[in-house]
């Protein structure tokens, strides 16, 4: 596995490449759920890239930039193993020198949920994502489902702005107790971390309340919320059904919905959803 730190050395690799070609885009401090992507990216392609990129222009102010988890000796190690065979590893000031004042500013999809509770976060994402697959220039590359709306503004950028890769969504991968694997469930003290399953079992509950016939938005987003509101160290942030596609908020359940949530578990902000076709 070559480890590649500079944009000149990731030119010169690509350049020498032959065959198709995965990208795995992450912020580092992996878990299944990444090494879900990087799998399918090896089963693919003739080669696949991971990028490792802890990227500042998608962090708001307060938000956890600084601490976010690294442990680079580990991921390289757990990236050997699942086959990637380079990873590219910047710093901030490779990938921003100073000067760089140009952006990609993603449309409407981008101004909800997320991007209403974090402002700026999809530009810094669509900016280093579009930047990521020039340099990289993969035919296809891997995203979580775990980031909905990551993937909504990321599908609609490439077909907005006819760029050539082929996106691929993977499906949200849980510890077996439910929870979405995350990097930030590294902030979680033991009573948090089992607080944190009434997020998913809200939407387990949403998806029942479907089932069984409910189409109300308003009654189910109740439901979830008077879940939630159960465990007293969550705090909601916001609980959407929307249109998976458009995410636009539906008054009376239609498919495929997206149920998605965000909550504080202490001082932890975590997301999770599921899609119902
Ligand atoms: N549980 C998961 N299942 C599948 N894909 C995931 C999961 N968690 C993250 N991913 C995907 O991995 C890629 C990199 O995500 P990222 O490095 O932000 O990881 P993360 O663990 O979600 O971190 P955080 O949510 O704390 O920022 C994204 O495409 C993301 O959707
Ligand atoms: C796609 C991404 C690597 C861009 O920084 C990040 O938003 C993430 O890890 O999901
Ligand atoms: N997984 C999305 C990256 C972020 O929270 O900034």
């Amino acid at each position: 596995m070559i480890i590649l730190k500079t944009i000149a050395e990731l030119r010169q690799y690509r350049r020498g490449l032959t065959g198709l070609v995965g990208l795995v885009p992450t912020m580092g401090y992996l878990h299944e759920g990444h090494l879900s992507l990087v799998r399918a990216s090896v089963a693919e392609c003739a080669q696949t890239v991971v990028s490792i990129f802890v990227n500042p222009t998608q962090f708001g102010p307060g938000e956890d930039f600084k601490s976010y988890p690294r442990d680079t000796e580990r991921d390289l190690a757990l990236l050997a193993a699942a086959g990637t065979d380079a990873v590219f590893l910047p710093e901030a000031g490779e990938m921003y020198p100073p000067g760089t004042d140009t952006v990609v500013v993603p449309g409407e999809i981008a101004g909800k949920l997320e991007g209403a509770a974090r402002p700026g976060h999809f530009q810094g994402v669509a900016t280093v994502v579009l930047k990521l697959f020039n340099l990289v220039q993969p035919d296809y590359a891997y995203f979580g489902q775990k980031d909905a709306q990551q993937v909504a503004v990321i599908q609609k950028m490439v077909a907005d702005l006819n760029i050539p890769v082929g996106v691929t969504v993977m499906p949200t991968v849980r510890e077996s107790d439910g929870l979405a694997m995350s990097s930030r469930n590294t902030y979680l003290n033991p009573a948090e971390r089992q607080a944190a399953l009434i997020l998913y079992r809200s939407l387990q509950l949403a998806a029942d309340l479907i089932a069984g016939g409910e189409a109300d938005t308003g009654v189910i987003k109740g439901r979830m919320t008077d879940l939630i509101e159960t465990v007293p160290s969550a705090a909601i942030d916001y609980v959407s059904l929307a249109d998976a596609d458009s995410l636009t908020e539906l008054a009376v359940v239609a498919r495929p919905v997206l149920i998605s949530l965000a909550a504080r578990i202490g001082k932890t902000r975590l997301i999770d959803n599921i899609i119902l076709k």
